[in-house]
């Protein structure tokens, strides 16, 4: 069952449409993923959903509350990462996860949040002295210490080192598996692949794709990468004359092709007729980096 429901969703900004008419559902227990290129106006689609921003048109509904006019009832329910500018510069960490779990009718414990998030040896530091991603693992801290039934996490894990950003990730699955939903933002296609269940593109004010991240690269144009060292030299153009070949090029030595799995066996067939072999073969399925340039060159 929905428990965000977006319906038409259309914003503008001096007359600029940013957000021009968005619908999306998202069931109960959904991680459900955001991705779109710089100004495609995911941050005002998740600020209306958290009932920061008023839409010029269309509704929306948390758990059937109306973000705007029931709003008082919504942030009950609803965990949100903060702007670095909400939080005062001389509070300290534990003071804010003090502050925040009286805020909500049942906090989850916040010492074991704080455990999982590495600021443990950080309680004591103001938050004007902790690092940044210090600050982002505190943010995720506080969206999750309310036990909100949906969290709305905008640019999750930016500013985190691979290892912070894995044990974020792990975090995330563990509160979906509480049965929490998840509304994420996020410019990273990794982490939109290993997390999302669905992912919305958005591009320019509008959904141009919806779907669950492997049913979105198996639509890709190019959903399979072929790369390999030829064992003599191999002229680019007859390759790219090739069954759904959608492009050629050379990394290092290496021939990078681009297509689907038809021109895995075409391209093989065509070293073994020059009697060329290919060293070092691999053949990769395209991530959701690829289908994320397909979807959103146009309007690039
Ligand atoms: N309060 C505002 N007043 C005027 N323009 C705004 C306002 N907030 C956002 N915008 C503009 O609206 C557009 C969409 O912004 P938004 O923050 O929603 O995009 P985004 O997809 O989240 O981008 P990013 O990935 O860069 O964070 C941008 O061009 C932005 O400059």
């Amino acid at each position: 069952m929905a428990i965000i429901e977006v319906n038409g969703l259309r914003k503008a900004y001096g007359g600029r449409p940013v957000v021009d008419g968005v619908s999306f559902a998202v069931d109960e227990g959904e991680i459900f993923g955001i991705l779109g290129p710089n100004g495609a106006g995911k941050t005002t689609t998740v600020e209306c959903v958290e009932g920061l921003r008023v839409p010029d048109a269309g509704t929306v509904r948390v758990a059937g509350l109306d973000p705007v006019a029931d709003h008082e009832r919504l942030t009950r329910i609803l965990g949100a990462q903060l702007q670095e500018s909400e939080l005062q510069e001389k509070l300290t960490v534990r003071e804010a996860l003090e502050l925040y779990s009286a805020f909500y009718p049942k906090p989850v414990d916040w010492r074991p949040l704080a455990e999982r998030l590495g600021l443990t040896d950080r309680l004591t530091a103001r938050f004007g002295k902790l690092s940044g991603g210090q600050k982002q693992r505190l943010f995720i801290a506080l969206a999750l210490v309310g036990n909100p039934r949906v969290v709305v996490l905008d640019e999750l894990t930016t500013g985190l080192d691979p290892r912070a950003r894995r044990d974020t990730w792990k975090l995330i699955e563990d509160v979906r598996a509480s049965g929490v939903t998840v509304l994420l933002v996020t410019h990273f296609m990794e982490e939109a692949q290993h997390l999302c269940d669905r992912v919305a593109v958005v591009n320019a004010g509008r959904i141009v794709a919806l779907d669950a991240p492997a049913a979105l690269i198996s639509r890709a144009a190019h959903s399979t990468v072929i790369s390999f060292t030829p064992s003599r030299p191999l002229d680019d153009g007859e390759l790219a004359t090739l069954p759904a070949v959608a492009s050629v090029e050379r990394k290092d030595g290496r021939l990078v092709i681009n297509g689907t799995n038809e021109t895995v066996n075409a391209v093989l067939s065509l070293l073994a007729r020059h009697g060329i072999t290919a060293q070092e073969l691999r053949v990769a399925d395209a991530t959701l980096d690829s289908v994320f340039l397909d979807l959103t060159e146009q309007e690039a």
